[in-house]
């Protein structure tokens, strides 16, 4: 693949917990304006494949390229300077702050603009999320929805060219889950290259160009999602046998 259309590279990468190997070996690459779901059943490692990506976990061994730079030793802040942002599983913003504050300091810090750009910028977010009517509200009194918009326009705020989502339809309503999918296509159409761990299928497929399987830390298979959904080793990890192993492993 042609270096300069490769959003993000993994190569070899691999990280343990003492004796607990929870990623493995994991290669993969991501064309520049791609999207790709990651998929697994839970403790697959696909949190951690995020974290390592991000910076806030050191790797054992392996290389990560974000557009066009090689990252491994990068702090989480300079990646994020990069170009690289991230949504949390749960979202975990300043409770005691108003949306606009999260998102005016997300970027100031994540993108380095002076107050005048950052407050531009996070109004934009704001509205580009559909949140700016409820930009005052203090961030702990939002609904889930909109604090899956938040934990977005935070992420946006920093003007990501790569952006890494992270469960972010679980808990939504079928309604929020659409309206969520419609703002990720949105984005789409402005060249952002999208990685997205999610559970909720209907609305991963409704997005992504292709799906990678992780499992025990491991990809197992990486397709177009066709492919994928029909593939029978991905419905072996989901419902054969090793299931109930991983559901001991895991608990
Ligand atoms: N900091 C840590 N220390 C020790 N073990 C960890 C740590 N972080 C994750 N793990 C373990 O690594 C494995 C993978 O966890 P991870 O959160 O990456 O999985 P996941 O695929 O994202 O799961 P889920 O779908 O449930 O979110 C799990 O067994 C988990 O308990």
């Amino acid at each position: 693949m042609d270096q300069s259309a490769t959003a993000l590279s993994v190569s070899g990468l691999s990280k343990s917990f003492g004796a607990l190997a929870v990623t493995q070996d994991v290669t993969f690459q991501v064309a520049s304006g791609a999207a790709l779901g990651i998929i697994g059943p839970n403790g697959a490692g696909k949190t951690t494949l995020f974290n390592l990506i991000c910076g806030t976990l050191r790797a054992n061994g392996g290389t990560i390229t974000a557009l066009g730079t090689d990252i491994g030793a990068m702090d989480a802040r300079r990646r994020c300077l990069l170009g690289l942002a991230r949504t949390f599983q749960v979202p975990q913003p300043f409770a005691g702050l108003t949306a606009y504050e999260n998102v005016l300091i997300a970027a100031a810090y994540g993108r380095g603009l002076s107050e005048h750009a950052a407050r531009r910028h996070a109004r934009a977010a704001l509205d580009q999320t559909g949140l700016d009517p409820r930009a005052n509200r203090l961030a702990g009194t939002l609904t889930l929805l909109d604090r899956k918009r938040l934990e977005l326009a935070r992420a946006l705020a920093t003007g990501p060219r790569l952006l890494l989502l992270d469960e972010i339809a679980g808990g939504l309503t079928e309604a929020e889950c659409h309206a969520l999918v419609a703002l990720i296509r949105e984005l789409r159409t402005t060249g952002t290259t999208i990685v997205w761990i999610e559970h909720v299928l209907h609305a991963l497929l409704a997005i992504v160009d292709e799906v990678l399987v992780l499992d025990f830390g491991k990809v197992i298979a990486k397709g177009a999602p066709d492919a994928i959904m029909r593939d029978p080793q991905v419905a072996a990890v989901y419902l054969g046998p090793d299931a109930d192993e991983r559901e001991a492993r895991h608990g």
